[in-house]
């Protein structure tokens, strides 16, 4: 029926790198541009984790130029996967905080395994850091304003039954039933008319994809003075730091 299934692999996290959001928009460019393609599943390959969200070293210590084209790789990959003709279908198998949570926010539909460690949600704050606009409007047309206010300030993960209840995802199933729940799923998004389809997603995603299209350099150059100042630096290396230490 046309389905591919893109796999995030970049052990041992799934960090979106650079290269990994690159690899991530070429490998869906290729795919929106063949027709015998209708859909994607996207999953990860690293077990236990969906993906770990924004690759923090991308962030911490590097140039300007260098902050500069990972956030326009960010920006590029949201956009690309927000306003896609294809269903996307997220079939998490594992824990998604921060940017892990956003791809998966993006596409039309979420499967998540049930799995008690899996947990998944804009945990930004409690690194320190603040979720752009962009990614609290993904979350608000997910879940709602109330629960999207409450969730970004207090950095909420929840675990499958609380992600199922707000409405972050839109199934739980056992983790070894997630692929072929995605399967069943993607037949019934796939028997819709594509062009119905596609322009009502339009409808509903255009005018939130609009707002970041229309200031792009902008969201740029505040992502660049928010991440050089030296508060948020350190917030990041003692955060990094942390995660470091959890083994020793
Ligand atoms: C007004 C606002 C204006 C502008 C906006 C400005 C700023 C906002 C910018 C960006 C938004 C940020 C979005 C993000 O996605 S930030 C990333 C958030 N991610 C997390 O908090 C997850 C962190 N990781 C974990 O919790 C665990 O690693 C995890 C549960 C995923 C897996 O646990 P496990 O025990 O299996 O592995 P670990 O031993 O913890 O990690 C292994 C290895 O990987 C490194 N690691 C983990 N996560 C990341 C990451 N996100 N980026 C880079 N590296 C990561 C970890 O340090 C370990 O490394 P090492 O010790 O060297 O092996």
């Amino acid at each position: 029926m046309g389905v591919a299934v893109i796999k995030l692999k970049n052990p041992p996290v799934n960090s979106l790198s650079l290269e990994v959001l690159t690899e991530f928009v070429i490998s869906l460019e290729k795919l929106e541009n063949d027709k015998t393609f209708r859909g994607v599943i996207v999953t990860s390959d690293c077990p236990g984790i969906f993906s770990a969200g924004l690759d923090l070293t991308e962030m911490c210590g590097k140039s300007q130029a260098h902050y500069a084209e990972y956030w326009r790789a960010v920006q590029e990959l949201w956009l690309r996967l927000y306003l896609s003709n294809l269903v996307l279908i997220a079939a998490i198998n594992g824990v998604s905080p921060a940017g892990g949570c956003l791809m998966s926010l993006t596409c039309d539909y979420r499967v998540l395994a049930d799995n008690p460690k899996y947990n998944m949600g804009l945990n930004e704050t409690l690194l320190g850091i603040v979720a752009p606009s962009w990614f609290k409007d993904t979350l608000v047309n997910t879940v709602g304003h109330r629960t999207a206010e409450r969730a970004l300030q207090l950095g909420l993960l929840f675990p499958p039954a609380e992600a199922l209840r707000v409405g972050m995802v839109d199934q739980v199933v056992p983790e070894d039933q997630v692929h072929s729940t995605a399967l069943s799923v993607m037949a019934q998004w796939l028997a819709v008319p594509d062009h119905a389809r596609q322009l009502t997603k339009n409808l509903m995603r255009k005018p939130t994809a609009d707002r970041l299209v229309k200031q792009r350099d902008a969201d740029i150059q505040y992502f660049l003075r928010f991440i050089s100042r030296d508060s948020i630096q350190k917030s990041l290396r003692v955060y990094l730091d942390k995660l470091r230490q959890k083994k020793g």
